[in-house]
């Protein structure tokens, strides 16, 4: 279901980025509505992180990036982040469980995790379908399953945006499905705008609402079709990719 303008927001204004003297981002200017799902793609260092970065103040920038809540008032958004996939050594021993209790509690990894905090994980875990994960070392999860348990991670608590950057890298075709159904169910379920980078363009039709190609400025921001169809996206990637959409990498 498409944003619903009016009600609640996340404005960005003239937003630039100056990282050791070099213009990383510039005139960034946007508005992501609630319930809505916007996809961010542009080339490799194009500043997509970067964007996010400071969105959630990690960086410093100039210009403003303001969330209004219904009804207009300026409120601070909880902001939950699926960062780039980490990868972990294959025998890494830890579990979802140890890993997950760890984080959202700062219970120590060696001890072993008590009842509540069990069902505290087991709760949040069920939020993306990812129950039967628990007790799986954390370095033996599959590309899509580490992408669920960090999502799960990001939900806790339920926040109001949602940001995931190249969720879909490392996912296969079907786990690449899976997960952005699962978005699309989240953000439905729990009221809340996704914002989301990928290199991966087959699936922006279905699943995103409005798309911004970034190459350092936005040049392009529409419905999917808009900007995959745009002289814009051609330029940047020296590509056309058709009635359809193709994938890119
Ligand atoms: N801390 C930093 N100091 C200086 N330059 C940086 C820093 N972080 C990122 N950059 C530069 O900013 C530019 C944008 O990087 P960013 O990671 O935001 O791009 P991206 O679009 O996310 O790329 P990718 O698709 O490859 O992940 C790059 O040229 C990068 O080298």
């Amino acid at each position: 279901m498409p944003g619903k303008p009016g009600t609640c927001r996340l404005q960005v204004r003239d937003l630039g980025v100056t990282l050791e003297g070099e213009s990383i981002l510039r005139d960034i200017t946007f508005q992501l509505n609630c319930r809505e799902i916007m996809a961010l793609i542009g080339p490799n260092g194009a500043g997509k992180s970067s964007l996010f970065r400071s969105i959630l103040g990690q960086i410093p920038y100039s210009g403003s990036i303001q969330f209004q809540l219904a009804g207009g008032y300026p409120s601070h958004p909880k902001i939950g982040y699926v960062p780039q996939s980490p990868s972990f050594d294959r025998g890494y021993p830890i579990s979802v469980l140890d890993f997950f209790a760890a984080a959202i509690s700062r219970w120590p990894v060696f001890l072993p995790v008590p009842g509540h905090l069990r069902d505290k994980v087991t709760e949040c875990l069920a939020r993306v379908h990812g129950e039967a994960l628990i007790q799986k070392r954390i370095g033996t999860l599959s590309g899509g399953e580490l992408q669920r348990v960090l999502l799960a991670l990001a939900l806790e608590p339920i926040p109001q945006i949602l940001i995931l950057d190249e969720p879909l890298s490392g996912v296969d075709v079907g786990g690449e499905h899976l997960l952005l159904d699962m978005l699309d169910e989240i953000r439905q379920k729990y009221d809340l705008s996704i914002l989301f980078s990928t290199h991966d363009f087959s699936t922006l039709r279905h699943y995103a609402d409005k798309v911004i190609l970034l190459q350092q400025a936005i040049l392009k921001v529409g419905t999917p079709g808009e900007v995959l169809h745009s002289p814009e996206f051609q330029a940047v990637f020296h590509l056309n990719l058709g009635e359809e959409g193709g994938c890119a990498q």
